[in-house]
């Protein structure tokens, strides 16, 4: 299709998921709606109406949410989330929108002041889109209050035109994602009345007065919410898919012999095969328990922060951030781990893989950039930990956070394991991890603590051991993943047998991490050479165990045929049928070549005088 075709495609779906859904009666958050939403075969478009929906039930009073969140739930109005500038992304302060208060006529004036001011990559924006919750700067009475939202209608209800004093259009190709018409925005001092500022944290009074209800990021709580939501529903079947896709092809594909006299091996029986995609498969689970742990926490203070009490915003921040790094960051490299396990059919559209690895790519970028939330996790890291040394082994006034816990009581300076054996045992690896990140932590905030004693300022303190911060929150991260997988596996006891499966996975995951950043663990002699050594056998001897279940383990994933959409991944394993059925649709096989009769015809028969 033709990227024109791809998002009628794509807005086409939505549409009769929406008419299904009205039909059937479910409602949004419903198992059905979300099984439905999940079954999709490729992208459906109008994703943004959800994620302004989180921006209006986070930020907006209780009147705002039940006005607009009705119309958006209906498709009454057409919504999207539109922060982002050409010029600023991640600094939300160098915001350049600005909402002027009209006091004279109760209306805030929205306007785009420099090229640099324009919105740019909100999803649905540059074809879609009725109404955008614009974020702009709030200026009351000459003084600037930061970052505000405010709901903006972009396009006519009756024609779908631009409204006056907006400037809409697409931004133009991109690496992936095809069908999503990311778009453009300029505003021409347009005006909105002043009920639709939202205002849960912050109000504007008829006069002007400006009151703020919340604290100065009061107004980041629609990302925070997005991040959480994003994990299970738009970043990790990126994975899990692929891993389906992968390990089902690694059956089918048989290539080369492993004894001379023996038939050709099927490529999952390779233990570099194996070693490629069974983590990835390990990685998929133990997200699966994260995302699912992460959102039981932010259920059980949503609720409290909507009242004002932020006491659990700093941590659900800070890990929330951590988490949407790790997990994208960890999700685009499993995709691409698992494509080119594939070898030339993963780089064929029709494996399914190609998409799939852009898809996880982009979501490195949106919502925070990775590398700029891994230091928001960071930052409260150090805090936590120059918290505890204020006070060294005496009880603190009220308890730390439960993910830094860790941080009060520091485990063995030695790891106890003797044998490959003893390296299956999850405490030892939570220990080993909780020991590793500890020590990256304090070694991040020695350094930064040096240069300041030395005469550096704060920030350039901050910003020269920056790289060292980014090790430790990456290790404080793979060690929350250990701990609740750890967690999750040990809540089965009434399933012993899945039990055992998943402790496998889990000591797969934790010994693979371990693996891979070995030098972290041998730095100060935690872990010798010998016992990685003995690491590497436990991890290397669960391969062929986990490989025996790991069609069972992505069947459990349970996406169909449908919605994988790719020609390697179907349930049949007629995995070359398909292909060349496929192959032989592509619109190049039916039609006349274009450029035979203008180029390749007068090459050919350029040479024939002198023949
Ligand atoms: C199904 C698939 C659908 C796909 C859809 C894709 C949708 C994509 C939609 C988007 O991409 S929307 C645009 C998303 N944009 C971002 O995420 C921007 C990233 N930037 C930020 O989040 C903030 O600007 C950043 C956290 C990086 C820094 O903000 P600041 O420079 O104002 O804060 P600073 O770093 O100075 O921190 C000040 C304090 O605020 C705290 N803070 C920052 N953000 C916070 C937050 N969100 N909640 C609570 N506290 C927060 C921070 O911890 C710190 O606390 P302490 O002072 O106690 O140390
Ligand atoms: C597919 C896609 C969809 C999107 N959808 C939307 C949407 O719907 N709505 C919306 O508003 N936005 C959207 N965005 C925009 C997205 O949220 C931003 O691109 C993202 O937040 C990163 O900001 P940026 O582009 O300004 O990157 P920059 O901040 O310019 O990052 C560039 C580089 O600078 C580094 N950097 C920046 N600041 C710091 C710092 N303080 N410390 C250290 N390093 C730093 C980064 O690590 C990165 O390496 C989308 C983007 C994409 C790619």
């Amino acid at each position: 299709m033709t990227q024109d075709e791809q998002y009628e495609a794509a807005v086409q779906k939505k549409f009769h998921l929406e008419i299904l859904a009205r039909h059937l009666g479910w409602s949004l958050d419903s198992p059905e709606r979300n099984y439905a939403e999940r079954a999709l075969s490729g992208y459906a478009n109008l994703n943004l109406q959800g994620i302004a929906m989180n921006a209006i039930r986070s930020l907006g009073s209780d009147e705002q949410i039940a006005k607009w969140v009705q119309l958006c739930k209906n498709f009454q109005i057409i919504a999207t989330y539109a922060q982002t500038e050409l010029g600023h992304g991640t600094n939300l302060r160098g915001l350049e929108t600005e909402a002027t208060y009209d006091a004279a006529t109760q209306e805030f004036v929205i306007h785009s002041p420099t090229m640099t001011a324009t919105k740019w990559w909100p999803g649905d924006l540059g074809r879609s889109v009725t109404h955008a919750v614009v974020l702009a700067q709030l200026i009351c009475s000459g003084v600037q209050h930061g970052m505000h939202a405010f709901i903006v209608p972009i396009r006519s209800l009756q024609d779908h035109t631009p409204l006056p004093g907006i400037t809409v259009g697409d931004i133009g190709p991109k690496m992936g994602l095809e069908p999503v018409d990311n778009g453009f925005l300029r505003l021409n001092h347009v005006r909105v009345p002043r009920e639709n500022m939202l205002s849960r944290f912050a109000e504007v009074l008829p006069d002007g007065t400006y009151r703020r209800l919340g604290t100065a990021q009061s107004n980041y709580l629609a990302m925070l919410m997005t991040r959480v939501w994003l994990l299970s529903t738009g970043i990790l079947p990126y994975l899990q898919k692929s891993c389906v896709i992968a390990v089902r092809y690694s059956v089918i594909r048989h290539q080369s012999h492993l004894r001379p006299s023996d038939p050709e091996a099927k490529i999952l029986d390779y233990q570099t095969q194996q070693q490629k995609l069974l983590p990835q498969l390990a990685m998929s689970y133990a997200f699966h328990f994260l995302a699912t742990s992460l959102l039981e926490f932010f259920h059980s203070s949503f609720n409290a922060i909507l009242n004002r009490d932020f006491s659990l915003l700093p941590e659900l921040h800070a890990l929330s951030s951590g988490m949407k790094a790790m997990v994208s960051d960890f999700c685009a490299q499993g995709t691409e781990i698992c494509r080119r396990a594939c070898g030339g059919h993963g780089y064929s559209k029709l494996s399914g893989l190609p998409t799939l690895v852009t898809q996880a790519i982009a979501s490195c970028t949106y919502e925070g950039e990775n590398t700029v939330l891994y230091l928001q996790l960071a930052r409260f890291l150090m805090k936590i930990y120059l918290q505890v040394q204020l006070s060294p082994g005496s009880t603190p006034q009220k308890p730390l956070p439960w993910s830094v816990r860790y941080l009060a009581t520091p485990g063995p300076a030695r790891c106890t394991a003797q044998t490959a054996a003893h390296f299956l045992c999850p405490d030892l690896y939570t220990t080993a991890w909780a020991h590793v990140s500890f020590r990256l932590i304090k070694d991040a905030v020695h350094h930064t603590q040096t240069l300041m004693r030395s005469g550096v300022d704060q920030h350039d303190a901050w910003n020269q051991t920056a790289v060292i911060h980014l090790q430790a929150a990456k290790a404080h991260c793979y060690y929350i993943t250990v701990r609740s997988f750890k967690e999750a596996v040990e809540k089965l006891d009434n399933e012993p047998a899945i039990q055992q499966v998943l402790r496998c996975l889990c000591d797969l995951y934790a010994l693979h991490g371990i693996l891979t950043n070995s030098g972290d663990f041998l730095h100060d002699g935690f872990l010798s050479g010998a016992q990685v050594d003995m690491a590497r056998t436990a991890f290397l001897d669960l391969l062929p165990l986990i490989r025996k279940d790991a069609i069972f383990l992505t069947d459990a994933f349970d996406f169909t045929d449908h919605c994988l959409n790719s020609a390697l991944g179907c349930y049949d394993g007629h995995v070359y049928e398909r292909l060349f059925e496929w192959a032989k649709k592509s619109p190049a096989n039916n039609k006349e070549n274009p450029a035979y009769g203008k180029y390749i015809r007068p090459l050919l028969q350029s040479w024939r005088p002198k023949l």
